[in-house]
């Protein structure tokens, strides 16, 4: 659905931010994951016809969308990180007045802003500044505006940032439910959301793409080999990586990746996508003992 073709982006002070990836991301709920400073918000960026490339090549279902960003603005929807700062306008004003922007048939809007606003649980806030929002009213808004026009096209960068555990729940239920005949990319640092939600993923580092699939099939890669250990021993096996150090009641907890049982205390785990991406950012920094 979303083809890119050896993207690269340099920004004017020579930050290489985005260096040469190319990759196919299929319709429904895709995943963009990635440390700080990786290159994700960039990649969302250019996706959203906001910034230009150096070079490389974007087409979504056929379109050029280098070419052609105003055919692609009408069918798409985009959450940035930071919204900035918001007009003194009240809620449903401002979602009348982005849909406007969006040239949105306002026969269907009024419809539409109503569902959103109930979806999004700001109906009893409609006529309120957004400007005064809390931040995780602010952020509902900004769902709720990328939502409008029902885009064929969806870019969310840290949607659930600053919700609530309810709220976040039924935003991603809402994602979901959403994400049938249209692709919604989805940036969050919160691994667990991309692993119940996506069903593909798209890994990056340092501006490159380091590992992109189905969900399943990659973190079925390692199956059996992920090891829960409550200390870590002198020596681990030379094939062993820790992919991560954590505490569960306060009790330390290590997960730890190996082809065999690394230790006698060592229980075999159920492998999760966090075990697949702390792999892969490790195995590539030549971690791997
Ligand atoms: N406008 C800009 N000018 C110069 N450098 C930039 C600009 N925007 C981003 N960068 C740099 O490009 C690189 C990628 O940044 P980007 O914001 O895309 O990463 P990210 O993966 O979204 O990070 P985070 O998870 O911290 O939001 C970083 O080194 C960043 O400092």
């Amino acid at each position: 659905m979303l083809t890119l073709e050896h993207i690269s982006k340099t920004y004017p002070d020579g930050t290489q931010a985005l260096n040469d990836i190319s990759i196919e991301l299929p319709s429904g709920m895709v995943g963009l994951l990635g440390p700080n400073g990786a290159g994700k918000s960039s990649l969302m960026r250019t996706l959203a016809c906001l910034q230009t490339i150096n070079s490389g090549r974007i087409q979504f279902s056929g379109l050029d969308i280098l070419k052609d960003p105003d055919k692609l603005r009408k069918q798409l929807g985009y959450l940035p990180q930071q919204f900035g700062v918001y007009p003194h306008m009240g809620c449903r004003a401002l979602l009348e007045h982005i849909a406007i922007l969006k040239g949105l048939e306002s026969k269907k809007t009024k419809q539409q802003i109503d569902d959103l606003l109930t979806a999004l649980n700001l109906t009893q806030h409609a006529n309120k500044r957004v400007s005064h929002f809390s931040g995780g009213m602010k952020q509902r808004f900004g769902i709720a505006q990328a939502l409008l026009g029902d885009p064929k096209l969806i870019i969310l960068d840290e949607p659930t940032a600053g919700l609530d555990p309810a709220e976040r729940e039924s935003l991603n239920n809402l994602l979901v439910s959403m994400s049938k005949n249209r692709l919604i990319l989805l940036s969050t640092h919160i691994v667990e959301d991309i692993e119940n939600q996506c069903h593909f993923v798209a890994m990056i580092k340092g501006g490159q793409l380091i590992q992109s699939g189905h969900i399943d099939t990659l973190v079925n890669q390692l199956k059996g080999k992920v090891w829960v250990l409550k200390t870590l021993p002198r020596a681990l096996p030379k094939d062993a990586l820790v992919l991560s150090q954590s505490y569960r009641y306060g009790e330390p907890v290590f997960r730890v990746y190996a082809a065999e049982r690394p230790t006698t205390g060592a229980v075999l785990a159920a492998e999760s996508l966090q075990d697949k991406y702390f792999f892969e950012l490790k195995s590539r920094r030549g971690e791997l003992c």
